[in-house]
């Protein structure tokens, strides 16, 4: 579903992203794992056609994507939640539901259509699709699935969900984990989710890719990464200076 391979971003004379590869199949949820500034989300970004690569390639379905702009990678079936929801807070659930799935098909849908798409993603993300209902009161937990919604109606074959558990208390991100499970098991949508922290998403997820200093260190299963020197390292300092 994608390859990437030999990701660099450079941002002046740093490289933040440092001839990053990997590959996710169809139907896979792969996480993508690293400490703060470790390159996630420029990675990220790269994909979802926000930066564009300073060298290498992505590839989606076959089809090269490196270097085309947002909203063509979205039309092409890349849908993305951000680490921090802004919804359009004078418009209703449904109305920012609508508004994304009118993004996601380049306009190229009619207003029955983009509304059944709406409701369809609300629904998956637990969300009321009445039309009364509105971004009050939502809270951390509402609103990050408000942006899955958001994304899920642009209807994307690859969903990449940005720290999807930030700020979130342990039942709220066990819940957010059997979600994107959920999406996957059900339709099928092949997730790339981006986190800082491994916990919960390690029960949900089948890959692991973990990067440091812009650079993958590990690829495995969950159950690998979690008996890895290197990602302890990373994720808990040297052996010597760990609590014992
Ligand atoms: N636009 C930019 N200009 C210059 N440096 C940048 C830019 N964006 C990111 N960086 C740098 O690139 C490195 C990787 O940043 P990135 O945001 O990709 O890391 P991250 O792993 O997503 O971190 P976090 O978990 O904190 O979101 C960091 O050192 C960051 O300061």
């Amino acid at each position: 579903m994608l390859e990437v391979a030999g990701l660099t971003k450079r941002f002046g004379g740093f490289t933040a992203v440092d001839a990053v590869s990997f590959s996710v199949a169809p139907g896979e949820i792969l996480g993508l794992l690293g400490p703060n500034g470790s390159g996630k989300s420029t990675t990220f970004n790269c994909i979802a056609g926000m930066l564009r690569p300073s060298a290498g390639s992505i590839r989606l379905a076959g089809q090269e994507i490196g270097g085309l702009p947002a909203e063509e990678c979205c039309r092409r079936g890349i849908g993305r939640t951000f680490q921090i929801p802004r919804p359009f807070r004078t418009l209703s659930l449904l109305e920012n539901a609508v508004l994304a799935a009118h993004y996601g098909a380049g306009g190229r849908i009619d207003a029955a259509e983009a509304e059944r798409r709406a409701r369809d993603a609300l629904r998956l993300a637990q969300l009321p699709d009445d039309p009364n209902a509105t971004t009050q009161g939502l809270g951390a937990a509402g609103l990050k699935k408000l942006e899955l919604a958001r994304a899920l109606a642009t209807q994307p074959k690859l969903l990449l969900a940005d720290e999807s558990l930030g700020g979130l208390d342990a039942g709220e991100m066990r819940q957010a984990a059997q979600m994107l499970k959920r999406i996957r098991d059900e339709r099928g949508i092949t997730i790339v989710w981006v986190e800082h922290i491994m916990g919960v998403l390690l029960s949900v997820v089948d890959r692991v890719v973990v990067l440091d200093h812009g650079a993958v260190i590990f690829r495995g299963t969950p159950a690998e990464a979690q008996e890895d020197t290197k990602v302890a390292e990373v994720y808990l300092g040297p052996p010597e200076s760990r609590a014992a």
